[in-house]
C-alpha cells in the first residue's frame, strides 16, 4: 500500500528540478578497507547495494545529494556529501515522508502530522493516548515511537525497509537505554547508571502501559511483542528525532543553546507544494536520511523546516566539498557527560567539557589506566608482534608491571597455540563476564576494557580497521598523541577524568561486541568468511542470507568454540523474543492490509468518547493550514531533551500526578476500546511479525551484521580473531585463492 506522496522526486524540487538519490558508493568503505586485497567482489557488491537503497528512497520521496559513509577516527556511519555544494539543500524530506507530531504549547495537546497514510481511527486512538499522558515528560517521544512501530509493521514498504535496513537494532545503538548492566558498570560513573535506570524505567512503563501487544492500551495494534521492540523504538526516537521550536526568528537563538536552524546559515528554503505543518510551539520529527547526520561541535550543516513548513531540509552552513562528512549540532552546548547521557557518545575537543564536574568524584574508584593498557597490549601483540620492542621502551613502570602480570596470567592460562593465548584470555574473560551479567553478578570494570597504548606504537598502514579503532581509542585516552594518523597531537581533549571514564566504557562495549561476534564453529567461520569474501556481508538486503544459527551446527569443531549466548535483557526483564522460523515477512504484508482496514466507526466513536472524557482531543490536522509567518525554526536533536534541557526522565509511576498512568485506569480502558480493531485484524496473535523477523536477521544473519560501522568493526575483529586459528586460516586461504581465480 502506497500513499499518495510516495513517488519519485520530480521536477518541482525547489532546487532546480534536481533528481538525486543517496548514493551508497561510500557505504561499504569499512569492509573494503578491512579486506582491501580482494576488491573486485566488493565493487560488484556496491552496485547491488546502491540499488537496494534506492528502493527505500523511492518510497519515501527524498531528494539527496548525500551518500552514506563512515567517517572520523571512530569510523562512525553517517552522511557525506556526494558532490560539492555551496547553498543548495543536501537532503530534502517532505513532511509526508516523515513521522511527525506537533505539540501545542499551552495545553501540550498533540496532533499526529505524519505519516499521512495512517488510518484516521488509529491516529485518533494515538492522539487520545497522547492526551492521557500529556503531563508525563517527553510524551511526544513516546508517541513518535508508536508511529515508528506502526510504520515498521503496517507502513509502506519503504518504511519497513528503512526500519529493517537502515535503522540500527537496539543492541547496536549506543545510547544508555541500550546498555546492558555490565556495560553500564564499565562506564564507572554512577551518574550514568542512574540515568540509564531512569531511561529503562521509562521504557518499561511505556511498554507495559501503552505499547505492549499484550498489556498496553494500544495492544490491539500489535506494535510491540517484547520490551525489546519498545526499547528499540524509544531509543531510535530519542537519538534521531529532531525537534523544531516554531515561531523563532532566524538568528535569534533561544537562549537554550540551540544551534541548528539559525545563525549564519542560508535562508530557509521556500517551497511551493506539499502538506503544511501547523504552526505550533514544538514539532518533533523523525526524518529518514536527515537522521543519519552525525554531531559535531562545529557542524557544516543545519537542519531546518522550510518556511512553508512542508519539508525538512539539511542545508550547508558553508561550502561543502564532495566526500565531506555532513554534520549538525545536536544542540544545547552539551558537555561530554550530557552527550553520553543522551546519545551514548563523546567527541574530542568538546568546548563544553571545561565545565564538566565529575559527580561525586571523591567516591569513584581510581581509573587504572595501566591495567587497561596492559589488556590492550595483550591484544595488540596478536596483531603486531614485531612492534613489541619499541613499545616497551615507552612503558611506564606501572604499566610494565601490569603487563607482566597480564603476561603471567595469559601463559598460565594453558591456552597454548603459539602465543595466541592473551587475546583469547581477553575474549574468555569478557565472555565469562557476559555470563555473569546474565546471572546478575556485578562485573569487574577495567579488566576487559581494551585500550592500546599510543598512536606511535600501533604501527601504521596495516589496513586493519580494528587496529585503527584501537589507535583511535589510544588517542582518546592519551591527548598528548594524535587522535588519528595525520591529525595534530593534542587536538583532542579527552583528558578530563569524566571523559576518560566514558571512553573506557565505550571501548569496553565495542570490544565486548567484537568478542560476541565470534562465530561458534569452524563451519560457521568458513561460511562467514565465504560471505565476507564474496561480498555478501556488506550491508543489508543484498545477496543470500547466511544462517549462523548454532542449532544448525553438528557440534563443537573448534577449540575456541563458545555456546551461543542469549541476548542480555535490556532493563533486566526482557521477555524472550521468539526466533522460530516462519514466513514473517510475508505475514507482515497481509497483516498490514488487515490493520489498514481498521473498522472505523467503532474505533472513532470510542476514541471520541475517550477524548471527550479528557476534555477533548483536537481533530486531526488542527491548524494544518496555519499561515503564521515563521521566519525560521530552531531544531535540536531530540534525545529526550525537552525545552527543560533535561534528559528524558522516565515517568515514575509512583510519582505521577492525577494524570499518572496508574490513576488512569478508566482512560486506559477507553483507549483500549479506541484502539480496538476487528478480531481478524488483531496481529498480536499471528506469531509472525516484524520483531521476529528482525530478531532472526539481527541475531543470525550475516548480511545484516555490518549495518553500522561499529558492527563492521566487530565483525572484522571477530574474523581476525578466528583467523588466528590455523584451521580457519587454512580455510581463509583456500577461499581467497578460489576467489582470486574467479
Ligand atoms: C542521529 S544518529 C546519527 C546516525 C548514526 N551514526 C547512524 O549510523 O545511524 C545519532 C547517533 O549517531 C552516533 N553519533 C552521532 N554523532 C556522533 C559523533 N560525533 N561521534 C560518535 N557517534 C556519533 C551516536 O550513536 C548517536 O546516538
Amino acid at each position: 500500500m502506497r500513499h499518495s506522496v510516495l513517488r519519485t522526486w520530480s521536477a518541482d524540487s525547489a532546487f532546480g528540478g534536481r533528481c538525486r538519490r543517496p548514493d551508497l558508493r561510500n557505504f561499504h568503505r569499512v569492509p573494503i578497507k578491512a579486506i582491501s586485497n580482494i576488491a573486485s567482489p566488493f565493487t560488484r557488491q556496491q552496485g547491488e547495494q546502491a540499488v537496494s537503497f534506492e528502493r527505500v528512497i523511492d518510497g519515501l520521496e527524498i531528494d539527496s545529494l548525500a551518500s552514506l559513509g563512515f567517517h572520523g577516527p571512530d569510523d562512525i556511519r553517517g552522511l557525506m556529501a556526494s558532490e560539492g555544494v555551496r547553498n543548495a539543500a543536501l537532503v530534502t524530506v517532505p513532511i509526508g515522508s516523515t513521522l511527525a507530531v506537533s505539540l501545542d504549547g499551552d495545553g501540550g495537546q498533540l496532533s499526529v502530522l505524519a505519516p499521512p497514510d495512517i488510518p484516521s481511527n488509529v491516529k485518533k486512538a494515538i492522539e487520545v493516548v497522547a492526551g492521557l499522558i500529556r503531563e508525563t515528560p517527553n510524551h511526544q517521544l513516546l508517541i513518535l515511537a508508536v508511529l515508528l512501530l506502526w510504520a515498521r509493521k503496517y507502513g509502506s514498504t519503504a518504511w519497513r525497509e528503512y526500519c529493517e535496513g537502515l535503522l540500527p537494532p537496539a543492541r547496536e545503538m549506543s545510547c544508555l537505554l541500550c546498555y546492558t548492566p555490565g556495560e553500564l558498570s564499565t562506564l564507572q560513573l554512577p551518574h550514568f547508571v542512574d540515568e540509564a535506570a531512569r531511561q529503562h524505567d521509562w521504557a518499561r512503563w511505556a511498554h507495559s502501559q501503552w505499547l505492549s501487544s499484550s498489556s498496553g492500551a494500544l495492544r490491539r495494534l500489535g506494535l510491540a511483542d517484547a520490551l525489546e521492540d519498545s526499547v528499540w523504538a524509544l531509543a531510535v526516537v530519542r537519538s534521531r528525532a529532531v525537534e523544531f521550536q516554531m515561531g523563532m526568528a532566524v538568528g535569534s537563538g533561544s537562549g537554550s543553546g540551540f544551534k541548528a536552524g539559525h545563525d549564519s546559515g542560508p535562508e530557509p528554503v521556500r517551497l511551493g507544494r506539499g502538506r503544511r505543518l501547523p504552526t505550533g510551539p514544538v514539532v518533533s520529527v523523525l526524518a529518514p536520511v536527515v537522521d543519519l547526520a552525525n554531531h559535531n561541535n562545529d557542524p557544516n550543516c543545519v537542519i531546518q523546516l522550510t518556511t512553508d513548513k512542508s519539508r525538512i531540509v539539511l542545508l550547508p552552513r558553508r561550502p561543502i566539498r564532495p566526500g565531506e562528512p555532513l554534520t549538525v549540532d545536536y544542540g544545547f552546548d552539551r558537555s561530554s557527560l550530557e552527550l553520553m547521557a543522551d546519545y551514548g557518545f563523546v567527541t574530542s575537543a568538546n568546548p563544553y567539557d571545561g565545565e564538566v564536574e565529575l559527580p561525586e568524584a571523591d567516591k569513584l574508584p581510581s581509573l587504572e589506566l595501566s591495567r587497561l593498557e596492559a589488556a590492550a597490549r595483550a591484544l595488540r601483540r596478536r596483531y603486531h608482534p614485531a612492534a613489541m620492542t619499541p613499545r616497551r621502551q615507552g612503558l611506564s613502570e606501572a604499566a610494565a608491571a601490569a603487563e607482566k602480570e597480564e603476561d603471567g596470567r595469559s601463559s598460565g592460562g594453558g591456552k597454548g597455540n603459539g602465543g595466541g593465548g592473551e587475546e583469547r584470555d581477553v575474549a574468555d574473560e569478557a565472555l565469562a563476564t557476559e555470563e555473569e551479567e546474565h546471572e546478575g553478578v556485578a562485573v569487574e570494570e577495567e579488566d576487559e576494557v581494551v585500550i592500546s597504548e599510543t598512536a606511535a606504537d600501533t604501527g601504521a598502514g596495516d589496513g586493519s580497521d580494528f587496529t585503527s579503532r584501537l589507535r583511535a581509542a589510544v588517542a582518546l585516552l592519551s591527548p598528548r598523541t594524535a587522535p588519528f594518523p595525520g591529525a595534530p597531537a593534542n587536538s583532542g581533549n579527552f583528558s578530563t577524568p569524566a571523559t576518560q571514564r566514558i571512553i573506557a566504557g565505550l571501548w569496553h562495549k565495542l570490544i565486548r561486541h567484537c568478542i560476541e561476534s565470534l562465530p561458534t564453529s569452524l563451519e560457521q567461520d568458513r561460511a562467514l568468511l565465504e560471505d565476507i569474501i564474496g561480498g555478501r556481508v556488506l550491508g543489508f538486503a543484498a545477496g543470500p542470507s547466511l544462517s549462523l544459527d548454532p542449532g544448525a551446527m553438528q557440534g563443537p569443531t573448534s577449540a575456541f568454540e563458545h555456546p551461543p549466548r542469549p541476548q542480555p535483557p535490556v532493563g533486566g526483564s526482557t521477555p524472550p523474543v521468539s526466533s522460530k522460523p516462519g514466513a514473517a515477512q510475508l505475514r507482515m504484508t497481509s497483516e498490514r492490509k488487515a490493520v489498514g482496514a481498521v473498522q472505523g466507526e467503532t474505533v472513532l466513536a470510542a476514541a471520541t468518547a475517550a477524548a471527550g472524557a479528557r476534555d477533548g482531543v483536537s481533530g486531526s490536522g488542527k491548524g494544518d493550514d496555519s499561515e503564521n509567518e515563521v521566519q525560521g525554526t530552531d531544531t535540536r536533536r531530540r534525545a529526550g531533551s525537552a525545552t527543560t534541557n533535561s534528559v528524558a526522565a522516565p515517568p515514575k509511576l509512583t510519582h505521577q500526578g492525577s494524570r499518572g498512568p496508574q490513576d488512569d485506569s478508566s482512560d486506559v480502558e477507553a483507549v483500549t476500546a479506541a484502539s480496538a480493531v476487528e478480531p481478524h485484524a488483531v496481529v498480536g496473535s499471528s506469531g509472525g511479525n516484524g520483531s521476529e523477523a528482525r530478531s532472526r536477521h539481527g541475531e543470525r544473519t550475516a548480511d545484516v551484521i555490518c549495518r553500522t560501522g561499529r558492527r563492521a568493526g566487530r565483525l572484522y575483529a571477530a574474523v581476525r580473531a578466528r583467523v588466528e586459528h590455523k584451521e580457519v586460516l587454512a580455510v581463509a586461504e583456500q577461499l581467497l585463492v578460489q576467489y582470486a581465480r574467479n
